[in-house]
């Protein structure tokens, strides 16, 4: 970090507005990062960041409910959405709360989504990406390309560019109501990118990325509820307007989307590196990554080795509205499912009250807790680990180097590199 960014003023409204004990400073090494604004009491609650287009992986679809983001270990959730057969939920009436959302902005998308794991759409954007970029012995190239590529991984990098892209569809389609309800897609671009320390071969690869989300389908998959009205044209601003306005499902391709969203590489290359150094995992009780989301709020703490904040994934990770929802029994959801009429969900008529429905999904997303590990005096910055702290100093330094950009020098590092004998070892052991 070598320029003094600024504060963006959302999040001093959001600080207000929830009476947060926060400040956001901003200094030439560190960035912008979090202070605590008063003394802060050991176990406080310090943050409630509200998730921004929170998604699953590819391959933990089955098991994690689209609609409250709740994880479940008894295999395959047994309620899906027939029409892509990527969403799966938990319940039904997590399956009716994320309809609007779901059948109006994703379903299209993430049908065809489903399509490039089939193998031919995905083997041509590899083609299409050699001959992009020139490639001469195609066949090694290709071959190469597609390590590179490896399908459940660009998979799961689609569906979080979707969730990406559909929350800015559904914010500039004025579909949010109130002004800082939710983090916005302009918070989002303010994160720090740290985009200048790409190395060029990770460059590169995202350049050959970006081909290939450009060109993954040409067609919109086929599927309507309704005969389509004349197809939207492709700027964000009338398909934004034509999803807010309308109950017929979106006609353009992913890739048009994508494009819309991210006209250049250079803007799709950001995008990706706000996600490297921003992006919260979502995990399991396991340590087994389910997912991914921003919480925009949050990344304004910086890393501390030893850090006077903790946030539990597993145990705060919970819907805003749904805190003290317990997770069904396997009993319960066997009787349920049962019970249940699986094409009793219909999309009606009224675009209004199905606007507000979207947005009530949106209000589900996940929500991190963060609290003080320890008191904290006024004026400290306030810090989290971004790497796992029980790693030796060389693997912490090389893990935030690599993924971060930044060396620490936080008063853990200090001590260990005094401490650090001459080879090598922690207390010359
Ligand atoms: C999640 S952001 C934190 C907020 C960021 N400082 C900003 O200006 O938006 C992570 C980035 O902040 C910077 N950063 C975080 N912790 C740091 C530290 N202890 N020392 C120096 N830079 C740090 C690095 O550039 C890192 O990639």
């Amino acid at each position: 970090m070598t320029s003094q960014l600024p504060v963006p003023n959302w999040t001093q409204e959001y600080i207000a507005a929830n009476d947060f004990p926060i400040d956001i400073v901003s200094s030439d090494a560190r960035g912008r990062y979090a202070i605590a604004a008063r003394d802060i009491r050991e176990g406080e609650v310090v943050l409630r960041a509200q998730g921004y287009a929170a998604v699953c992986t590819q391959v933990c679809r089955k098991e994690v409910c689209s609609g409250c983001f709740q994880a479940y270990s008894l295999g395959v959730l047994g309620l899906k959405c027939d029409a892509c057969s990527m969403a799966f939920y938990c319940t039904l009436e997590c399956r009716e709360k994320s309809f609007d959302l779901h059948s109006r902005f994703e379903c299209t998308f993430m049908s065809q989504i489903a399509g490039m794991a089939a193998g031919k759409a995905f083997d041509k954007a590899i083609a299409d990406i050699d001959a992009a970029l020139g490639v001469q012995e195609s066949g090694a190239a290709s071959y190469r390309r597609m390590q590179d590529l490896e399908r459940t991984g660009v998979q799961s990098l689609v569906r979080w560019l979707l969730g990406v892209c559909v929350r800015g569809l559904i914010e500039e389609g004025g579909l949010i109501p109130t002004a800082g309800a939710l983090p916005t897609y302009n918070a989002v671009l303010e994160l720090v990118p740290n985009e200048n320390c790409l190395p060029q071969d990770e460059r590169l690869k995202l350049e050959g990325l970006y081909i290939f989300f450009s060109n993954l389908s040409s067609k919109p998959a086929k599927r309507s509820r309704k005969k389509a009205d004349a197809s939207p044209t492709t700027t964000l601003k009338s398909l934004s307007q034509f999803m807010a306005s309308t109950m017929t499902p979106v006609q353009v391709s992913f890739s048009e989307l994508f494009t819309a969203r991210f006209p250049q590489p250079i803007d799709f290359i950001r995008i990706i590196c706000i996600r490297q150094c921003n992006v919260f995992g979502l995990w399991d009780a396991e340590s087994e990554c389910l997912g991914q989301s921003f919480f925009p709020a949050a990344s304004y703490f910086n890393h501390s080795c030893d850090k006077n904040l903790y946030f539990d994934q597993t145990m705060k990770l919970v819907p805003s509205s749904e805190a003290n929802k317990q997770n069904p029994s396997e009993q319960d959801l066997a009787r349920e499912m049962e019970s249940m009429d699986l094409n009793s969900v219909k999309l009606e008529d009224d675009v209004e009250a199905s606007n507000t429905r979207v947005f009530a999904a949106l209000q589900r997303m996940p929500v991190l807790v963060f609290q003080a590990k320890r008191d904290i005096s006024k004026g400290e910055a306030l810090t989290h680990c971004y790497v796992d702290q029980s790693l030796e100093r060389e693997e912490r330094r090389a893990a935030l180097k690599e993924e971060y950009y930044f060396d620490c020098d936080c008063d853990r590092c200090i001590r260990e590199d005094n401490q650090t004998g001459d080879d090598g070892s922690v207390d010359g052991k």
